[in-house]
Parts: C-alpha cells; structure tokens; sequence
C-alpha cells in the first residue's frame, strides 16, 4: 500500500489570541513525497504541532493551501492516523478493546464490511507484531508507558492509514524504551510504507528514522532547512556508529546554531 503525497502551498497560522494575533507560521512551502518518512525538528512553540495539525484537517490555515494525494484538504481525511505524546487510551476499556475503538467510532464507514471476528484477529495481529498479544485483555493502568505507546501504535494502524503522523510520540518514555519504540516504529514502517509525518525534539530520533528531516525556525516557524538523510535502510542498532550520521546530526545542530537556538556560554 502506497502512501499519501503531502503538499503545503503557502500554508500559514496566525492564532487570533485575545490579546491579539499570534503568527505561529510564516508561509510554508513543503513537499512530502509518498511513503517517505520525513521528521520535523525544531524550537519549543515554533509551530510544528501546529503544522501537523493543519495537515490533519484538526486547524483550518489562515492562508495557502494544503494537499493531500493531490486533492486539496481542509478537513480530517480517511487514511490519516495520529499519534499524541500522550497515549490518551481509554483506562476503562482492555487493551484489545482500545485497539478497537476506531471501529465502533467509525462504524458508518468502510469498518462495517469487516466481521467482527476479522477486526479482532486484525487488532491481535497488531499487537503481536508489537509484542503485546499476551496482553490483549489486560487495562491500560497495567501497562509500561512504552507498551501503553504501542497500543496507540496499534490503534492507528488498525485504522490502515496511507499517513502516519506522530507528534513527539515518545517524549514521556525514558531514553532505553524511546530507543527500542524507534526500531519497532522503523519495523512497522517498512511493512506498511505509508507516509510518516513525525515531530520531535531530539536532533538523533530525527536523523535515525528519516529520509529527510525538515528543521524549523523559532517562532514564527518557517522551514530553514531540508536534509535528506543518506542512510541505507534497513537502519540498525549500529547505525549511530556511522559517520554520515553524525554528519547529519552535527548539520542540524549547527543550523539551531546559526538560528541561535543553541547557544554557547
Ligand atoms: N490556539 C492558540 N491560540 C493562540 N496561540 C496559539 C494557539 N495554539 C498555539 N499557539 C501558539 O502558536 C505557537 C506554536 O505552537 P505549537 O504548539 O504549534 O508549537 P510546537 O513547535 O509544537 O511547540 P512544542 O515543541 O513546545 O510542542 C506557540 O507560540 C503557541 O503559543
């Protein structure tokens, strides 16, 4: 399954506050091609869920136009899955029943052809391929933060998106269980080849799971640069270990540099 083109024309925010406007983001001009994985990085409040938003149909844009597949979008599409920093799963639902919610939340849609039996032997092959079948019928607050995160992994996927957004999915989880969550999401990827739209802070993550890593400008946000990261993939364990790797990781952070969002004392 191929993946969502995303294309932003001049797509621009500016929040209308109380006490006055607040642009969020300059005119961004942004190619996304199909099934690739492309990161955003960037400042704290440069406007980058703000970004993702707008491509999820969830924020209108104050200008330009936002495509997807080729067709102009400006409301939640079918095909587009998300994933928070905040698991947000149902504490009173099992961890099957959470994978399954989009079905019942969608049930006037193309969920209604499958039976329900097949939705159940999707949404526990989804936890398998995360290692979590042995816990279909446990509850969330029984749960690791990482496994919760990969329940609402399994809860996108259940939906078989063509895009992924991910916004700072593992920025509650501790530096070993956020390195782990990173070869499975890269495993889950290479098995479903959607489009990957992920938003993180750390300069690695980025480099590690990308074909390109688009970095921002601090408020109001703007693309300052575009890197295409040249990895072979499939990207292993060893991969940080290579020196185009830290070419990468030193460029950006020499762009944060120039941009004075790193600074030396
Ligand atoms: N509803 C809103 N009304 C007014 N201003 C807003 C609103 N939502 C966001 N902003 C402002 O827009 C800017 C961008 O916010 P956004 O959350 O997109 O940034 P971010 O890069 O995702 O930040 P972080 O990395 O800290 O999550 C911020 O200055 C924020 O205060």
């Amino acid at each position: 399954m191929l993946g969502k083109r995303i294309e932003l024309l001049d797509a621009e925010k500016t929040f209308k506050a109380r006490s006055g406007p607040v642009q969020a983001l300059r005119p961004i001009r942004l190619a996304i091609e199909e099934s690739s994985f492309v990161s955003i990085v960037g400042p704290s409040g440069c406007g980058k869920s703000t970004l993702m938003n707008m491509i999820a149909g969830l924020e209108p844009t104050s200008g330009g136009e936002i495509r997807l597949a080729g067709q102009s979008s400006r409301k939640p599409q079918e095909g587009n899955a998300i994933v928070f920093q905040k698991d947000v799963l149902l504490e009173w639902r099992s961890v099957l029943d959470n994978v399954l919610l989009p079905f019942e939340l969608h049930h006037i849609t193309w969920f209604d052809r499958r039976s329900k039996r097949t939705n159940r032997e999707l949404a526990m092959e989804l936890l398998e391929m995360v290692g979590l079948a042995a816990f279909a019928d446990k509850y969330p607050f029984e749960l690791s933060g990482g496994m919760r995160q990969r329940v609402s992994i399994c809860r996108a996927l259940i939906q078989n998106p063509t895009l992924l957004m991910m916004d700072e999915p593992f920025g509650a989880l501790d530096a070993l269980t956020r390195e782990q969550m990173m070869y499975d999401l890269l495993k889950i990827f290479d098995k479903y080849k959607f489009t990957v739209l992920f938003i993180t802070h750390s300069i690695e993550e980025a480099v590690f799971l990308s074909d390109r890593v688009v970095v921002m400008s601090p408020r109001p946000g703007a693309v300052v640069r575009d890197i295409p990261i040249q990895l072979e993939r499939p990207r292993t364990i060893d991969t940080r270990a290579n020196p185009a790797f830290q070419k990468h990781v030193q460029e950006i952070r020499d762009v944060f540099k120039a941009e004075g969002v790193l600074k030396e004392v």
